[in-house]
């Protein structure tokens, strides 16, 4: 059975969570066993604010928003002692065994996501849906910026059907307020309004229209804002009443985040803010959105609010006649999806150790180079890289040994996802198949391949001694005249042919499986050595001696002629 558990010299104390799925911080010195602390048994527990936290999200903030009882907790701590007892004392030997067992190399039990769940609390002003866009960049500033979360939020209820708001007796529109106010204009000025009797004179009608025509919602011009406007997304048939509600109480909630509202309207002075303009206003009861604030305003009144905001709201108020706000408290809850690769890993990975934060993509394939001191860690890390560039990559592999083997393959270990190594990578704009299992290949040495490629011209005939699956052969073959391409590996020859054919170039591609020796002999002896313009060998380790072979066998055939 894995049972993990967190024990970290650091800051935060402590976190109890679910029986099978403790965390561990292994191997500190056993005279840091004391900094165990328990959470407090409040229903939030707190994680200890360190001095001087960045701004901005962290797991190091927050709450956390599950707890247990304390005896569960006694029962934890005693748990997690005796078992770090155990592992210190065995050198942490069979319990890892037992780790990766469990695992079954996908780390799944390993990670208990809920433990990265965090709350913020927070403040936003809810504003008319219609507003939101253009006080939220006047706002900017005094918003939360947190990466990733929209300033603007939404929360379930916060839309409210055109066709309702005449029913809730809103002025969504404004209608009846504008309707009131145009009517005792035209009285002022005229001594009457439409419906008084005469009609209005195609002057004062049209002058009656231009004040009323409104840019951004087209108030009174129906089919004119039908013209203009894109054609609202057809929703999927046979979508009903069911999937609408589903909809609605998703709002507010992504994979990563979520926002709550925890306390209506708590800004009981805004007259004082915003002056007596403010003053009889009623609730608005259109649709609305939440702009959430910086969170230095999480427990700010109203008459704390900034003078930016106050001027942007009385501007926002003039503009629109009914423009109405509520200062609310929110709760921002972010989940294990919305941290980052490396905050994951520096919360799970003990104090001080290297966070290994890069990996080789090849394909759908993430290949870590792990350390030493990584490799206990090694299913953890690997289900973290693989949580986090989902949907990319799909496999995450642990280079496990020096490549030593004539095919130069990479002795690797799957670590979590699938275990398909067969992938395609693409590369210079050709696609190759390539099986990690049985065939080279290397990423990063893209750049040095194009470097090559840059000195070819079209007259040219290459010949690669050791071509792998064909990167660079294929690519030579898209700008020369003719490619004799070779490998010992007939799974790479194999791989090469297929590319050659899925890459439309097989007619401009020879394909040769022998020892790199014999094809030297073979082709430069044969009437091709006469075209033969470039030859390239990579064989790191044994290049220079099949370049003196070339040169002999150049020489020689040089000598005969
Ligand atoms: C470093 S890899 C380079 C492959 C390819 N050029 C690339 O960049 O992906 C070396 C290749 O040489 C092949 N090889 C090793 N010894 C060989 C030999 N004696 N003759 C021919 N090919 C050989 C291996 O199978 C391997 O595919």
């Amino acid at each position: 059975m894995v049972t993990k558990f967190f024990l970290r010299p650091n800051p935060v104390p402590l976190t109890i969570v679910s029986p099978t799925h403790l965390f561990l911080f292994p191997k500190p010195p056993l005279s840091k066993l004391t900094t165990i602390s328990l959470l407090s048994t409040a229903t939030h527990a707190i994680i200890a604010q360190a001095e001087a936290l960045p701004y901005g999200p962290s797991l190091l903030k927050g709450k956390i928003p599950f707890q247990y009882s304390p005896q569960q907790q006694q029962h934890q701590v005693q748990y997690c002692q005796s078992q770090l007892g155990a592992k210190l004392l065995n050198g942490n030997k069979q319990s890892q065994e037992d780790d990766e067992q469990e695992d079954h190399g996908d780390g799944d039990s390993v990670i208990d996501k809920e433990k990265f769940t965090r709350v913020f609390e927070i403040a936003a002003l809810r504003v008319p849906a219609k507003d939101c866009f253009a006080l939220e960049s006047r706002l900017r500033g005094h918003l939360l910026n947190w990466p990733r979360i929209r300033n603007i939020a939404r929360v379930p209820g916060d839309e409210v059907e055109e066709e309702l708001a005449p029913l809730l007796g809103a002025t969504q529109n404004g209608n009846t307020d504008e309707e009131g106010n145009f009517d005792a204009l035209n009285r002022r000025i005229y001594g009457r309004a439409e419906g008084d009797g005469e009609e209005l004179s195609p002057v004062l009608y049209r002058e009656r229209l231009a004040k009323e025509f409104n840019a951004r919602g087209f108030v009174r011009f129906r089919n004119l804002a039908k013209v203009s406007r894109p054609p609202r997304k057809k929703r999927k048939q046979g979508e009903g009443e069911e999937k609408k509600r589903e909809r609605n109480e998703r709002k507010g909630r992504d994979e990563f985040s979520m926002v709550e509202v925890v306390e209506e309207d708590v800004g009981e002075d805004w007259k004082g803010l915003l002056g007596d303009e403010f003053k009889g206003r009623s609730k608005w009861r259109g649709s609305t959105r939440l702009l959430l604030l910086d969170e230095s305003y999480a427990d700010k009144g109203v008459e704390d609010l900034p003078q930016a905001i106050k001027v942007a709201l009385q501007e926002s108020m003039r503009e629109y006649s009914t423009s109405t706000f509520e200062l609310i408290r929110c709760k921002l809850t972010l989940f294990y999806d919305y941290w980052q690769m490396n905050e994951v890993l520096e919360a799970l990975l003990p104090q001080g150790m290297i966070i290994p934060s890069a990996f080789e993509t090849i394909g759908h394939i993430a290949r870590l180079n792990l350390r030493d001191e990584h490799l206990p860690y090694k299913n953890l890390i690997a289900k973290v890289v693989l949580d986090k560039n989902k949907p990319k990559i799909q496999t995450v592999v642990n280079k496990i040994d020096a490549i030593h083997n004539d095919y130069r393959t990479m002795q690797l270990e799957v670590l979590a996802g699938n275990r398909s190594l067969v992938t395609m990578v693409v590369e210079n704009g050709l696609r190759f198949h390539v099986d990690l299992a049985t065939v080279y290949w290397n990423s990063r040495l893209a750049t040095e391949r194009q470097r090559l490629l840059n000195g070819f011209t079209r007259s040219d005939v290459v010949c690669d001694v050791f071509s792998g699956v064909g990167p660079m052969a294929l690519s030579a073959a898209k700008i020369v005249k003719r490619v004799y391409a070779n490998d010992l590996n007939p799974h790479a020859v194999d791989y090469l042919e297929r590319n050659s054919v899925l890459n439309k170039l097989e007619k401009k591609i020879e394909v040769f499986n022998m020892d790199g020796r014999r094809f030297i002999s073979a082709v430069f002896s044969s009437e091709k050595a006469q075209t033969i313009t470039q030859v390239v060998m990579n064989l790191p380790n044994d290049a220079s001696e099949y370049l003196e072979l070339s040169l002999n066998v150049v020489a020689s055939i040089n000598r005969c002629i």
